[in-house]
C-alpha cells in the first residue's frame, strides 16, 4: 500500500457513511497516516465531521444521493459507520469498481438487518442463537412471541443502539413493544425480530480483525474480551479484559472465526456474544468498531479504531492488552443545543483517566455525548475509575 498527499493527485482517499464517536476516532488514525478523508452524515456537524478534510450531509438512506456523491468525491475506500446505509448503492458501487467498500457491500448490507445475520449465523453456518421468529404486524408479533416463549426480546430488524427495543413478560407487553419498534425502527416499514432471552452469566464483544497476513492470506486476530453492561439495549459500561474460561474462549473465538470469515473483507468486526458457563451463543456483530470497544482507547497500545484503519490500508496489526481498562458512558442528560460540559478538572484528577466529548451538536437525555476511560492494575480497579471520571463530568445547559 502507497500512500499519498492528501489533497493532491496522489492522496488516498477515505469517505465515511456515518460520522458519530466510531467515525470520529477513525477519521483521527485516517488523519495520522496523511489519508485524505471525506465524512458524510444525516446532520450538519456531526464528530467526524469536525476532524475530516470535507464533511457532507446527505440522507444516507438515499442510494441516488450516495451514488452521485462517490462519483464527486472519488473515494478508494468506502467506510461505513452508521447501519442505516442503502446498502444497493454499495453493492452497484462495488460491482462497477468505483471504490472498494469496507469490509465488503455483502457483509454491510446482511449486518444492517438483524434477519440477514441471523439466518446466515443460525441457519447456515450453524452457530448457537437464540430461538428466534420474524413478524410484520402487531398479530403476527403476538404469535411470533406466544411460539418463542415469554421473557422475549422484540427488535426493529434494523436498528442499533437498542432503539425500539423492549423486553416482553407476557402476551400483555406485546401491543406496547409493537408501537415501540415502529417508533425506534431507523427505516418506516415494520418488521421485528423476536428472541427468546439468554440467561448469560456475562456477556462480552469479542473484537476480531480480519486483515492479510505477509503470506497474502487473511489472517484473524482476536482482541482481549470486552465485557459490558446494558441498559435498555445500550452499552453504558465496558471493560478489558473479562476472563473467559478455556472452554469458553475457545467456543467464542471459533463463533467469531466462522461468521467473520463467513462476511469476508479486510476490517475490524465486533461480534456480540453471551456466555453462561462453558456455553456461548451468538448475538450480533458489526463490521466496523464497536461502541462497548471505545474502552480499547486506553487499554490497548492499537485500538479498534487503528485496528480498523490498519486492516483497511494493509498494514500490519497487533491487538495486544497493554493494561486493564474500562469506559463509561456520559449522557447528555437533558435535551438542548450547544451545551457544556463542566467536571473536568475533578474527572481528570482520577487516576489515570481520560475523557473523550464527542461535540455533538445537540443533546438529548439518553445520547451519548462522551465516554471516561480508565486504566489500572485490575478490571475491577479501573471500572471504578471510569464511573468516577464519568460521574464527575457534568452536562449544563448555556443558554444562547
Ligand atoms: N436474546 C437476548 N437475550 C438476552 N439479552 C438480550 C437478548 N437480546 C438483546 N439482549 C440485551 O440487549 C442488548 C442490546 O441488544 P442488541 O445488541 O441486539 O441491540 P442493538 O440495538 O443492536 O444494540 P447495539 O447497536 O448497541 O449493539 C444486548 O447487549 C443484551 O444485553
Ligand atoms: N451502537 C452503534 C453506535 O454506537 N454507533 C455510533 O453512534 C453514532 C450515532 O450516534 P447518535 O445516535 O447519538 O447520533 C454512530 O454514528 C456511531 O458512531
Ligand atoms: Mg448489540
Amino acid at each position: 500500500m502507497r500512500i499519498g498527499t492528501p489533497n493532491s493527485h496522489s492522496a488516498v482517499r477515505v469517505l465515511l457513511l456515518g460520522s458519530g464517536e466510531l467515525g470520529k476516532e477513525v477519521v483521527i488514525s485516517l488523519q495520522r497516516y496523511g489519508v485524505e478523508v471525506i465524512a458524510v452524515d444525516r446532520y450538519p456537524g456531526a464528530p467526524a465531521h469536525q476532524v475530516a478534510h470535507r464533511a457532507h450531509v446527505v440522507d444516507m438512506t438515499d442510494a441516488a444521493a450516495i451514488r452521485t456523491l462517490i462519483e464527486r468525491e472519488r473515494p478508494h475506500f468506502i467506510v461505513p459507520e452508521i447501519e442505516a446505509i442503502a446498502t444497493d448503492a454499495l453493492a452497484d458501487i462495488e460491482r462497477l469498481g468505483l471504490a472498494k467498500i469496507v469490509p465488503n457491500a455483502r457483509a454491510v448490507r446482511l449486518t444492517m438487518n438483524r434477519e440477514g445475520i441471523r439466518r446466515l449465523a443460525a441457519e447456515e453456518l450453524g452457530l448457537p442463537t437464540s430461538p428466534y421468529a420474524f413478524a410484520d404486524s402487531c398479530d403476527a408479533l403476538a404469535e411470533a412471541a406466544a411460539k418463542i416463549g415469554f421473557p422475549c426480546f422484540v427488535k426493529p430488524i434494523m436498528s442499533s443502539s437498542g432503539k425500539g427495543q423492549s423486553m416482553l413478560k407476557g402476551p400483555d407487553d406485546v401491543e406496547a413493544a409493537w408501537a415501540h419498534a415502529r417508533e425506534g425502527g431507523r427505516v418506516k416499514a415494520c418488521r421485528v425480530i423476536v428472541e427468546g432471552r439468554i440467561e448469560f452469566d456475562f456477556e462480552i464483544t469479542l473484537l476480531t480483525v480480519r486483515s492479510p497476513t505477509p503470506a497474502g492470506d487473511a489472517g484473524i486476530a482476536f482482541c482481549e474480551p470486552i465485557g459490558h453492561r446494558q441498559q435498555g439495549g445500550d452499552y453504558v459500561e465496558s471493560w478489558q479484559p473479562q476472563p473467559l474460561n478455556p472452554k469458553a474462549r475457545e467456543r467464542a473465538e471459533a463463533i467469531a472465526r466462522s461468521v467473520v470469515d463467513a462476511l469476508g473483507g479486510r476490517g475490524l468486526f465486533g461480534v456480540e456474544l453471551f456466555v453462561r458457563g462453558d456455553e456461548v451463543w451468538f448475538s450480533e456483530v458489526s463490521p466496523r468498531p464497536h461502541d462497548t470497544g471505545m474502552v480499547t482507547m486506553i487499554s490497548q497500545a492499537q485500538n479498534e479504531f487503528e485496528l480498523h484503519v490498519r486492516a483497511i490500508l494493509g498494514l500490519p496489526v497487533d491487538t495486544a492488552l497493554r493494561r486493564p481498562g474500562a469506559s463509561a458512558v456520559i449522557y447528555g442528560g437533558m435535551a438542548a443545543e450547544g451545551i457544556a460540559f463542566e467536571g473536568l478538572e475533578q474527572a481528570l484528577s482520577v487516576p489515570e483517566s481520560e475523557i473523550r466529548l464527542f461535540g455533538k451538536p445537540e443533546a438529548f437525555p439518553r445520547r451519548r455525548m462522551g465516554v471516561a476511560l480508565a486504566a489500572a492494575d485490575t478490571v475491577d480497579e479501573a471500572r471504578r475509575r471510569a464511573a468516577q471520571a464519568a460521574s464527575a463530568v457534568r452536562p449544563v445547559a448555556v443558554p444562547a
